[in-house]
């Protein structure tokens, strides 16, 4: 062992000692704190009698204040456990001009011993800790918040340690990152999204942690580790702004719950709390007040994949427009100008002058339609008191509260929503006859985005970050729902190329006409998948900007069969090649969930789960399911079945075939009858 070695790994057995008095000094106060706290709690029962409100008030703060740094208190040991596991990855020797070299040793958490304030451990998201992605040995600086820091790295060190051992240390290298980086993507995949702090590459360090952009929208190919980057952002942003925004503070619009259940270990890895996360058609039930029934993405997705009717794609492809929004608002202005006709009101011998009634609707204009009437009415009865110099009756005050209402054309949303093709000239593209009815997938926002412009809303207002993903798959009018719901800052992510409905797709442009204020940036390393795999699914949707990380492994499979019964048979043999392979997870991945039922049917068996649209976990194991549903996830193996021109041939069946390949990491089989799909012969 070199003498480097066997320093570093004395060092290391140095700070697990340390964390590990540390951790009994924190079990001590634990244990205070408890002790405190049941004595607390005895003397106000023993003396409760006796005490005034203002005692009890005072007790029960003492009693939160004393929980509350018990609670702080658990979770620090928690956090030092996991140091205990493994304290740091990284390391930097930096020389600060003109100063002495300081070594950093960089972790998930931060480490500070007591007695001596000295950071033994930095928190990755600390600002020194920055250069470590961002630099090699030589110049480099990092930005404080008092300025910038400049000096030189002299050494680079990364570390991987699991469970308290040294597994192994590269040294100064240039390439280091891409060493420990192409070990970690060798991996085998896990059932839930892993951290990444170790090796987040230098482009997407830049937008973990970018803390000036009001909206970050992050376009980036299959695999380039969007969710990831977004999720860290997250965990960088609440230590940036721990005295302002808590893990309560921000809200994710995942796309389903399965995808959720994915991501959902990455923040309390990363020693943050649980995120609240919210499905798109969850935030439309709510804002529709949970009276209106409509069908879901998940439907109208599978509509489109079953032969649907020219009308209905015509219907979804203009609602998911940017015009078509347009067209709302300049509706809105409409209304504004044309629905509201001022009447003669008569209240006893008091006439409200036709001008006063105009001005007062227009002078209102910041304030929601359909909120302006009872102020108007409040000005109205103002007028009649000083006109008549007396007290209004409740009889008059009541004339004046229903003739102002009575003034405007329309008084429910959805009446209006319902005028507004009538406006447009355009009736049939409205499939909506009563409210009891179901509204149209491609209806729900626009109704909603009335609703948001003429009652106004404010049930988001508390969020103060807000991530969405899988930004493709919401139009602008659902960006412009958004927009008015949520001021807060917000984090936008997606790929164009992984539509499930390329009638609706959003790109980075699309949304940065909603939020023109939006830093872009585009991400074109693709980490998830080997060479292969990506070169294979490029056959399908070429992106020539993508750049596969150099990792190899077997070419994809194109197997034919005779049936499809076949198929099914050979799909069985390598679900049991699979079981013996050591990898975790194999996606068998369809395009409708007729088809995914049927797989399910013929596979069925111990271990093999089938993921539907109402499922709300992700297991290890065979996972059948629909290239809709496993958008996002990952697999060590993908099979694709059914890869005939018969399945796919329509432009959505050629997004859910590319979205289905891009989920392998590892190794990538389609199997097909008869005739291959043409989006692969070529
Ligand atoms: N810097 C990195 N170090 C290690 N692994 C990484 C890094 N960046 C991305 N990955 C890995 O690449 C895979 C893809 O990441 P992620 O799911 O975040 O990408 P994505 O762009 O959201 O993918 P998609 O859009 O295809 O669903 C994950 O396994 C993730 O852990």
């Amino acid at each position: 062992m070199n003498a480097t070695l066997q320093e570093e790994k004395e060092y290391l057995e140095e700070i697990k000692e340390k964390l590990t008095l540390a951790i009994r000094r924190i079990d001590g106060s634990v244990k205070q704190y408890s002790d405190e706290l049941r004595e607390k709690k005895e003397y106000i029962h023993e003396h409760q009698s006796g005490m005034d409100e203002a005692d009890m008030v005072a007790a029960d703060q003492s009693i939160n204040r004393m929980a509350f740094t018990g609670e702080a208190a658990v979770g620090r040991k928690r956090k030092l456990l996991k140091l205990g596991q493994s304290p740091y990855f990284g390391r930097l020797d930096f020389v600060p001009q003109g100063q002495p070299v300081l070594p950093v040793y960089i972790g998930m958490y931060s480490f500070i011993e007591e007695r001596t304030r000295q950071s033994l451990i930095y928190d990755w998201r600390a600002p020194i800790s920055s250069m470590f992605y961002d630099f090699e040995p030589g110049p480099a600086a990092f930005t404080t918040p008092s300025g910038e820091m400049r000096g030189t790295i002299e050494r680079k060190r990364q570390y991987k340690i699991r469970d308290g051992r040294l597994e192994f240390m590269l040294e100064n290298d240039v390439n280091i990152h891409d060493d420990v980086l192409q070990r970690e993507l060798a991996k085998s995949s896990d059932d839930k999204l892993k951290t990444i702090v170790a090796t987040i590459q230098r482009d997407q360090n830049a937008v973990i942690r970018n803390d000036t952009a009001s909206v970050m929208v992050i376009q980036g190919v299959a695999g380039s580790g969007k969710t990831s980057i977004a999720l860290h952002r997250i965990a960088f942003l609440l230590y940036r702004y721990r005295e302002s925004i808590a893990a309560k503070d921000v809200l994710i619009i995942s796309p389903n719950k399965v995808f959720a259940d994915y991501i959902s270990n990455v923040l309390p890895e990363l020693g943050e709390e649980h995120i609240p996360e919210l499905g798109m058609e969850e935030l439309a039930a709510d804002l529709l007040d949970h009276q209106q029934p409509f069908q879901t993405f998940f439907e109208q997705v599978a509509a489109l994949l079953e032969n649907p009717s020219p009308a209905f794609v015509e219907r979804i492809r203009f609602k998911s427009s940017f015009e078509f929004l347009g067209q709302l608002n300049q509706y809105l202005l409409h209304v504004e100008n044309h629905y509201f006709t001022v009447r003669e009101l008569r209240v006893g011998s008091t006439v409200v002058p036709l001008p006063f009634l105009l001005a007062k609707f227009r002078t209102l204009h910041r304030v929601p339609l359909l909120k302006r009437f009872a102020l108007v009415a409040e000005e109205v009865r103002a007028y009649v008191r000083d006109a008549t110099r007396r007290k209004l009756t409740n009889q008059e005050k009541a004339t004046i509260g229903e003739a102002i209402p009575r003034m405007f054309r329309f008084h429910h949303v959805p009446d209006l929503y319902r005028d507004f093709y009538r406006w447009l000239g355009k009736p049939e593209l409205l499939k909506w006859d009563h409210q009891g009815q179901r509204l149209e997938y491609a209806d729900v926002f626009p109704l909603i985005y009335l609703r948001l412009r003429l009652e106004g809303l404010t049930a988001y207002d508390h969020v103060k970050h807000l991530l969405v993903d899988e930004m493709q798959d919401y139009t602008p009018v659902q960006y412009a729902v958004l927009a008015r719901l949520f001021a807060c800052r917000k984090t936008i992510l997606g790929d164009v190329s992984q539509t499930v409905n390329p009638y609706s797709a959003s790109s980075a442009e699309t949304i940065e006409r909603v939020f023109p204020q939006a830093e872009v940036v585009k991400l074109y390393r693709s980490y998830r998948s080997t060479v292969e795999i990506t070169a294979f699914a490029q056959r399908i949707t070429p992106n020539p900007n993508i750049l596969p990380l150099e990792r190899h492994g077997p070419a994809p499979v194109l197997a034919r069969f005779g049936s499809q019964a076949e198929e099914l048979q050979a799909i069985q043999g390598l679900v049991s090649t699979f079981r013996s392979s050591g990898n975790h997870s194999l996606g068998i991945i369809c395009k409708t969930q007729r088809q995914a039922t049927a797989a399910y049917q013929a596979l069925e068996g111990p271990g093999v789960q089938l993921l539907t649209e109402e499922s709300t976990t992700f297991q290890e194991g065979v996972i059948i399911t629909t290239a809709h549903l496993a958008k996002g996830l990952e697999f060590d193996e993908v099979i694709v079945p059914f890869a005939s021109a018969r399945t796919y041939h329509t432009e959505v069946d050629k997004s859910m075939l590319y979205v289905a390949c891009t989920r392998a990491m590892h190794q990538l089989t389609l199997t097909y009858s008869t005739e291959l799909t043409s989006f692969l012969t070529a």
